[in-house]
């Protein structure tokens, strides 16, 4: 039987011109409260199989950092670039989020640190976690840290440590470690994330989201006690989920990237956008001009517009929701 559905259904703005800034690999996108988009690129650094050794040490330290404008804050309608800055800060960028102050929280996997820049961040971070290209699983190290989400209400942090160590930490405002979950423990059990590589929080419900990249899911967490709440998993994400993003729009929707396949699978690299507390695919989407290569982060304005960034097509598309009938044959 046919179903007609009132769909929430993205469609590529082909008239925002920002598909044509110059970017080098795109690891990292945000919205500020002035609903600017602010991108977090590599300039010339490129993560690739020479990028690290087997330790996770990275291996290009000797070249120095970017000294590219890594933080582009660029205007949602024109994409005229507003302000460009944090040149000769970064080794290897990955996750940008923004706070509802304002503040940036990025990662570094060259670096294994997490900073917190203020938004003008002409000054020095106001907050710097882990060890300079150290990477550790202690409370003092981070290896690859992947993303952060800071808590609206109780300030708290997390971070997304990452590619390997497997776990999930809560921060104090300061930066005071209060506990961590998802670690792998030595002893060879099994390990609860394979890179951790996405937060999300969603306030409304008190959880915190996880894109678990290779085991292809959505994990949330209660975001006081990291108890377990729910998994989203379907066919059509392939083998990899790289990033989520939440949206209080429509009763609450969860927006996410698939990655591409590698055992052989068909599954198309698309964004997804599902029903928050049920799960349910609501809609899929892949842009018009050029296509996804990797799409590595997603956000969402409270208006329903959505941002994709890519770190292999080096591209950032904007989606605008159209209310169009879909119909799925059920
Ligand atoms: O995952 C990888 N990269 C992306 O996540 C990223 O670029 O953040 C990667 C893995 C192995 C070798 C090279 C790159």
């Amino acid at each position: 039987e046919v179903v007609f559905k009132q769909g929430f259904h993205l469609e590529e703005d082909v008239d925002w011109q920002g598909v044509k800034l110059n970017l080098g690999q795109v690891s990292g996108l945000a919205l500020d409260p002035n609903n600017n988009l602010v991108i977090f690129h590599r300039g010339d650094h490129i993560w690739d199989q020479n990028s690290f050794d087997r330790n996770f040490v990275y291996q290009q330290r000797g070249i120095g950092p970017i000294e590219q404008s890594t933080i582009l804050v660029v205007d949602p309608s024109s994409s005229t670039i507003l302000k460009s800055t944090g040149r000769d800060l970064f080794h290897m960028p990955h996750g940008l989020s923004i706070d509802k102050d304002g503040s940036y929280w990025l990662t570094d996997v060259a670096l294994h640190q997490v900073f917190k820049l203020s938004a003008d961040n002409g000054k020095s971070p106001l907050l710097i976690l882990g060890k300079p290209f150290q990477p550790g699983s202690d409370r003092n190290h981070f290896c690859q840290p992947t993303d952060v989400a800071v808590d609206p209400i109780t300030g708290n942090f997390y971070v997304a440590d990452g590619y390997c160590n497997s776990r999930i930490i809560q921060f104090s405002p300061n930066g005071m470690f209060i506990m961590q979950w998802g670690a792998g423990s030595s002893s060879g059990v099994a390990k609860q994330f394979d890179i951790p590589h996405s937060l999300t929080l969603v306030p409304e419900l008190a959880q915190l989201c996880v894109a678990d990249r290779e085991n292809a899911r959505i994990q949330c967490f209660s975001s006081e006690t990291g108890m377990f709440m729910k998994e989203i998993k379907h066919k059509s994400f392939g083998d990899e989920i790289f990033a989520i993003s939440y949206s209080p729009v429509a009763g609450g929707v969860l927006y996410a990237v698939n990655g591409m396949m590698y055992h052989g699978v068909s599954t198309p690299v698309q964004g997804f956008v599902m029903n928050s507390s049920s799960g349910e695919i609501i809609s899929t989407f892949v842009p018009v001009r050029k296509s996804f290569a990797m799409p590595h982060d997603i956000d969402a304005s409270e208006d329903g517009v959505v941002y994709v960034g890519d770190a292999n097509a080096t591209t950032v598309w904007k989606f605008t929701p159209t209310e169009k009938a879909e119909h799925r044959s059920v």
